[in-house]
């Protein structure tokens, strides 16, 4: 695990920052923008966000969008992942009425980004459904795979030729297990039972239908790449015993291979345990279908390798036992039953469920290798909240101990095409307001321009762009940063 041999990023691996629209862009109700889940959310429930700040103005890329992209140039990276506010295109969710102000928004950051050799890697929805069609039932209602279908079509085919890179959904995961079944996130629905199960399904139709649909109408032509980011924890057994294994394998199933399973294991479809667990208990509790619904032999086929790539989204790590309490049933915490804890040792970070266990990673890489076929990966998001302040010592020494273990992930066969520092900036962490910090770029709320200014983690991630290695001793002399020429920058064109 940790020998002292140099290891060094190939020169094709792409290194990128990202960020998602509602954390960072504001102007929530700008030149024709409707209201999503989240503004609604967030402005009926004031008190939920830890210190009050909501995404009215957030870090104000609406405005700020120049500045941004001459970051993204301070870094030297060869990406940036932002995603587009269904809202702002399209203010009622329907394709019927197009907001072009708010397209003419994402026209001059794409175009910015081009124009200085940045590729822009597109997320078509991280958390933001417009509030018009969660009224209608949101992702539990079956029509929303033709609503985010659409919205994906018009989306490709304004940007198709200048996009490489697009992710359809942000993991699906906390989209329905946060938002409809513990209620944590937007909408808020508290469907423990059925709802978080019925937005999976519909979930990953929705991504299959848009990834088909640029298969067959624009790849031929444009030659992008279409994967879906998933958040992928480690969860490993709290100590060797048959319970604590078996709860692990529970935790794995129904945290992410729920979601990885129908898109990259051989037989397609959810995975048995799951299937198994879920059936049974819906039986014995008097459900007369089971509470998971049933994937058609066309859905599955539809679904089954639906995807250029799988974004990673990976923070920390989990040990697992079977739960110490009954949970409140029929529930997908009761059907799971599992219960998570963390290292007492590991560094923690500001965010209550982030601590650093970089082994997670290599662990979570080569079971992905193991269990779907060495798929193709992109680290579409890692990185650590801190408080404000730019010696952010912590946050450096979390990057370098995770991408040390992508290194040997790679090294040891795991197929990692990029890596995604999240966050290119400081941003409105959902609930929990500007209370936890994630960026390289510290943001002064309290400024007019909401002014960024780089954190130490910036000029590292920057040298590890430049050199390609991980060094530990490696400090810069002070904490200025400045847009260097990188001639060796990548051609994104990566061969998944
Ligand atoms: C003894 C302490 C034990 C603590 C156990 C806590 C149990 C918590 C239960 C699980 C909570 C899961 C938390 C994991 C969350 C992350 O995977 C998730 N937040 C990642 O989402 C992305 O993260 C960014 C930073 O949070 C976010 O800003 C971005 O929008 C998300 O895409």
């Amino acid at each position: 695990w940790s020998d002292h041999r140099k290891r060094k990023f190939p020169t094709n691996f792409l290194f990128g920052a990202a960020t998602s629209a509602y954390q960072v862009e504001g102007g929530w109700n700008a030149d024709g923008k409707g209201e999503s889940i989240w503004d609604k959310f967030l402005h009926d429930n004031p008190d939920l966000v830890a210190d009050g700040r909501n995404g009215d103005v957030a870090s104000d890329s609406y405005h700020q969008w120049r500045r941004d992209v001459e970051m993204l140039r301070e870094l030297g990276v060869d990406f940036y992942r932002f995603s587009i506010s269904w809202s702002r295109v399209l203010p009622t969710g329907f394709e019927n009425e197009i907001n072009e102000a708010g397209f003419k928004y994402y026209d001059n950051l794409i175009d910015e980004l081009l124009k200085h050799e940045i590729q822009p890697m597109v997320t078509l929805y991280h958390f933001e459904l417009p509030q018009p069609l969660q009224e209608l039932g949101g992702w539990t209602n079956p029509l929303s795979v033709t609503w985010f279908e659409n919205y994906a079509k018009l989306v490709f085919r304004r940007y198709a030729d200048k996009v490489k890179f697009w992710i359809t959904i942000n993991q699906p995961n906390t989209v329905c297990m946060e938002g409809y079944a513990s209620g944590i996130m937007a909408p808020g629905l508290n469907s423990k039972d059925v709802g978080g199960y019925e937005c999976a399904k519909n979930v990953l139709l929705a991504h299959a239908k848009a990834y088909r649909a640029y298969q067959t109408e624009f790849k031929k032509k444009y030659e992008g790449n279409v994967g879906i980011s998933i958040a992928v924890n480690w969860f490993e057994a709290l100590s060797n015993t048959t319970e604590n294994n078996e709860a692990a394998e529970r935790a794995r199933a129904f945290e992410f291979g729920l979601y990885l399973d129908p898109i990259w294991s051989k037989k397609g479809d959810f995975p048995d345990l799951v299937k198994k667990i879920v059936d049974k208990k819906s039986t014995e509790q008097g459900f007369k279908t089971s509470r998971l619904p049933k994937l058609t032999a066309a859905e599955v086929k539809l679904i089954k390798g639906s995807a250029d790539f799988l974004g990673m989204n990976h923070y920390t790590t989990f040990q697992v036992q079977p739960s110490q309490t009954q949970f409140e049933a029929p529930s997908v915490e009761d059907d799971r039953n599992t219960e998570y804890t963390q290292g007492p040792a590991w560094r923690a970070a500001k965010s209550p469920w982030l601590k650093s266990a970089p082994y997670g990673l290599y662990k979570a890489c080569l079971h992905l290798n193991l269990n779907y076929d060495y798929l193709p990966i992109i680290i579409t998001e890692h990185g650590w909240s801190s408080d404000p302040g730019l010696e952010d010592q912590d946050r450096v020494d979390n990057m370098r101990g995770y991408l040390g273990a992508l290194l040997l992930a790679m090294e040891d066969g795991t197929e990692v095409k990029g890596y995604t520092a999240w966050s290119l900036m400081d941003n409105v962490e959902w609930i929990a307001g500007t209370s936890e910090r994630f960026g390289l770029y510290e943001v002064d709320f309290e400024s007019e321009q909401k002014t960024r200014t780089a954190r130490l983690s910036a000029l590292v991630y920057k040298h590890i762009i430049e050199s390609r290695e991980v060094e530990d001793a490696w400090r810069p002399s002070n904490l200025k940063i400045a847009i260097t020429k990188n001639d060796k920058k990548n051609n994104y064109r990566v061969e998944l």
